[in-house]
């Protein structure tokens, strides 16, 4: 670039880039304009307000100013407020003396987008904005005036919500932090601006490239310099400008920062490093549900980055933790692992999301005719009612051609009666890594199961680079408005307005946005296909599809041209479309945090917005493949189990269960959303008999006397767990002796008694015998209050009946049924006609076939002999 040409913040760029202080920059511009060679000049001769005594004599060429670059690297730490002080405090021998104070935001100073070799450099009209000190700001600190003022011009929004003031402010205090806030409240804002704050460079450790490419673009757009490192990017000199200072915040993978750790030390000495924030921290944990390993060493940022370590820091260089989901072991687990400070500040905002209407449905999820039952809504919506009949008449003459066990009707609300298969009432694999019912069904009549399949069918994610794709998320509308209605008080405090929710739940849900979250890649196919074919503009999206194809699908979902994207998890993270209308989950998640961030995605806008979950509830769901510890798997299915009761409650509101799940107290009781809370839970049942009976079978089956007061616990009974491992119930084996002595419970079938057992489990009453982690109780043994309530004889028992548990009793069946009763032999009534039927069978087959003469060699052939012989 010639150099007479060059804006003001390229200048600065330059000087900064060569080595100069920032003071002496910002003066010299003052003074002489955006010229780099006057300005190189102004600095060189000393003009400067302090001098600062290193910059050498005034004959120092540029180029022989070596010895100039390194003292002026070498700036003292200073405190932020003093930072700011400094930055704020008139110039009394500046001819501004009585002139409205100037301030240089650093995103001014320092403009240059480093996304790759062809991103433009944006354009600032004004590198120097006057920032007034009236009288109303006397009181106020001068930190959160700068803030104000920055907030509104790169981001267009008129105020900090409460948790973003808080975290600015532990920062300030140069206290580490732990930020804790919904999806989509804003969290990025507390580590972008420090950055813009002070001028000092701020690090952010974001585990996804797509998600950084897309923050850099989003801050290029606000005027704030930024850049990323790591493989995505295709400029190698960005690092090195980066280490040189040249950008306001690098956005950089937990493997490349710990590369850079000598490099970033260099870096806190010459520009400063005001701040390192762990974007998406609950990858630290283990116990969370998006575990990366190399999150977990980046505890080396507290020690490298402290004032033991760096001799020229006054304080440690604080460290910024954020996420949306994390439960509080999971938490505790991140406060630990990244060694953070002992009093650093928990900042938790309410996971509450008034405007998300959460539902669950019962779907079998895995055939065309699902489709069509799920979809049909959908279809509705997009298509409108004259395109539909269209649509329907297509989909009613795809399902004649469908083969039979595709054109059943396969679902049904969560409260409406469904045909249940034995099968799928018994199945739950006993494997350690198992694989969800839709994979398994959906593969089960083209290819052989295994899991190499299923590792190729799921998208699991390990690397930074695995969704290396350019989200292109852009808040083209006035953002700043949409959420400044609803947060100018609290962002999602909405809490004592539940006739303006009400109100929500009549409007209609207007067409919009809509991402569909299945399982596996294969079925983000096949429910693409099947809504395009129906007029939707749908588009597959999962990680195996080719980069183009995929940054396509970003693009035009971002540009409301697609209206429904049909994803596995791999469209994930930061997302940040405004006006996604509905997130359906189309399968059982693997964990409640999965499920909360990808819902979360809804509704950005403050709008209503749906989400609903879709699955078999007939159907224990099972972990998709990974590579996991045994303690990770244990942990895995625990957090599995968590999501099943999540979608099997049928009596508790759904925001609230989920907003408990993350430790947080729900105190406004009711959501007004959600499914439950339309439409009530259901009646309660005194089931006190069938506990006592079903009790009373776990007890025997434990090898334990009706009354007997025992401990269950192990521990007090050394050397016996073994024999008592053998002795312990199969559920189904349990269930089968109950349907067998009691034949009054014979219309309750398996589905209702492991309802039954679940609510049992929860409330503390039985615990599962075996130490391997289930997602439904396997071997269950009755706890000490289990036994108590055996004790307690004649109270009633009100229990508010499960999914499965209202599933099972809209499809009551007589006992006699062949399907009813899975294979019935277990049942000595149905045995028994069985078998006469079979020898009357017997009897009357021989006259009907060819008679064979038996063989006398074998025991079969005498016998038969032998019968024919009695005739
Ligand atoms: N103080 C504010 N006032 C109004 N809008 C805000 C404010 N702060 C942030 N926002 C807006 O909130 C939206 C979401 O921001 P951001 O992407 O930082 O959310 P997030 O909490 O990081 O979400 P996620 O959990 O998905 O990563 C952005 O569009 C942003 O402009
Ligand atoms: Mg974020």
């Amino acid at each position: 670039m010639e150099r007479g040409k060059m804006t003001s913040d390229q200048v600065v760029a330059e000087l900064i880039g060569m080595g100069f202080e920032f003071d002496d920059v910002k003066e010299a511009i003052k003074a002489v304009g955006p010229s780099l060679d006057d300005a190189v000049e102004f600095i060189l001769n000393g003009c400067c307000r302090k001098s600062r005594n290193v910059l050498g004599s005034s004959t120092s060429s540029l180029g022989g100013s070596t010895s100039s670059k390194k003292s002026a690297g070498k700036m003292r730490q200073l405190s932020i407020i003093e930072h700011l002080q400094c930055g704020r405090k008139p110039n009394k021998s500046s001819k501004f003396t009585n002139e409205p104070h100037l301030v240089m935001p650093s995103s001014e100073r320092l403009l240059g987008t480093a996304l790759g070799s062809k991103e433009s450099l944006p354009e600032t009209s004004n590198a120097i904005i006057p920032c007034y000190k009236d009288e109303d700001d006397i009181g106020r600190s001068d930190w959160e005036m700068e803030v104000k003022h920055i907030l509104k011009k790169h981001f267009g929004h008129s105020f900090l919500k409460p948790f973003q003031k808080e975290a600015l402010a532990a920062w300030i205090a140069h206290k580490d932090s732990l930020v804790l806030a919904a999806t989509g409240s804003g969290k990025s804002l507390c580590f972008q601006i420090p950055a813009l704050l002070t001028g000092k460079v701020v690090v952010v450790i974001s585990p996804l490239i797509s998600l950084m490419h897309d923050q850099c673009l989003m801050l290029a757009k606000h005027g704030v310099s930024a850049c990323f490192l790591g493989s995505g990017q295709i400029d190698k000199s960005v690092e090195e400008k980066a280490m040189n200072g040249i950008y306001g915040i690098i956005y950089v993978c937990p493997e490349t920062v710990l590369r850079l750790i000598r490099s970033l030390q260099r870096l806190a000495e010459s520009r400063g490093i005001a701040l390192f924030a762990i974007d998406e921290v609950h990858c630290v944990s283990k116990w969370g549900h998006d575990f990366r390993p190399d999150y977990r060493r980046l505890s080396i940022l507290r020690e490298s980055f402290s004032t033991e370590n760096l001799k020229f820091l006054k304080f440690d260089i604080p460290l910024m933790a954020l996420t949306a989901t994390a439960t509080i072991r999971v938490r505790d687990d991140i406060l630990k692992s990244l060694c953070m400070s002992m009093d650093s500040k928990i900042i938790v905002t309410s996971f509450f999301r008034p405007n998300l209407r959460f539902s669950v449905k019962h779907s079998r999820t895995s055939s065309l005719s699902s489709y069509e039952k799920d979809f049909h809504e959908l279809i509705e919506i997009f298509t409108r009612k004259k395109k539909f009949g269209k649509a329907h008449q297509l989909m009613s003459k795809n399902l004649e051609h469908a083969p039979d066990n595709m054109s059943r009707t396969a679902t049904c609300d969560m409260f409406e009666p469904d045909t249940i298969d034995d099968d799928d009432a018994f199945s739950e694999s006993d494997s350690e890594v198992g694989m969800s019912n839709e994979c398994r069904s959906a593969s089960s009549k083209d290819k052989k199961l295994s899991v190499e399949y299923l590792e190729d069918e799921c998208d699991v994610f390990q690397d930074t680079d695995d969704l290396d794709v350019s989200c292109g998320e852009f808040s083209g509308q006035s953002t700043a408005k949409i959420l400044n209605e609803s947060d100018s008080t609290d962002a999602y405090d909405l809490q004592s307005r539940s006739e303006e929710r009400l109100k929500l739940q009549l409007g209609p849900l207007e067409e919009g946005p809509t991402i569909i979250y299945v399982p596996t890649r294969k079925e983000t196919l096949s429910v693409a296909k099947f809504l395009s074919r129906f007029g939707v503009k749908s588009a597959a999206y999962n990680a195996k599809l080719p980069k183009a194809h995929l940054r396509q699908v970003h693009k035009e979902f971002h540009d409301n041209i697609l209206q429904v994207v049909v994803a596995t998890i791999a469209f994930g993270m930061g997302i940040n479309k405004l006006n996604v209308r509905r997130i359906i989950h189309y399968g059982w998640p693997q964990s409640l945090e999965a499920y909360y961030q990808e819902a979360g995605r809804a509704g950005r806008d403050g709008k209503l917005a749906d989400c609903v979950l879709y699955a078999n509830l007939t159907r224990i769901p099972t972990l998709l493949p990974s590579q996991r510890s045994e303690e990770q798997t244990k942990q895995a299915y625990k957090m599995l189990s968590d999501c099943f009761r999540y979608g099997m409650r049928a009596s508790s509101c759904r925001a609230k269960m989920l907003v408990e799940y993350f430790g947080q107290e729900f105190v406004q009781k009711k959501c007004f959303l959600c499914d439950i809370c339309t439409k009530g839970p259901p009646e309660a049942h005194n089931l006190k008999k069938e506990v006592t009976i079903l009790m009373q079978a776990i007890m025997s089956h434990n090898g334990q006397n009706r009354f007997q007061d025992v401990s269950y616990n192990d521990a007090i009974e050394p050397g016996v767990s073994c024999r008592r491992f053998v002795e312990k119930s199969n559920f189904k084996r349990l269930i089968s002796t109950i349907r067998e002595q009691h034949h009054e419970f014979i219309s309750c079938d398996f589905l209702w008694w492991r309802g039954l057992a679940r609510v049992l489990e929860d409330k503390g009453f039985i615990k599962d015998g075996d130490d391997k982690a289930h997602v439904q109780i396997k071997f269950p043994e009755p706890t000490e209050s289990g036994l108590q309530l055996l004790r307690s004889e004649n109270r009633p028992f009100y229990v508010y009946p499960e999914a499965d548990m209202m599933l099972s009793m809209r499809n009551r069946k007589p006992y006699s049924s062949f399907a009813e009763w899975g294979k019935g032999w277990a049942d000595p009534e149905i045995r028994r006609q069985r078998l006469e039927r079979k020898r009357e069978r017997s009897w009357k087959r021989p006259k009907e076939r060819k008679m064979v003469k038996p063989d006398m060699k074998t025991v079969r052939g005498r016998l038969v002999a032998k019968i024919l012989k009695r005739r």
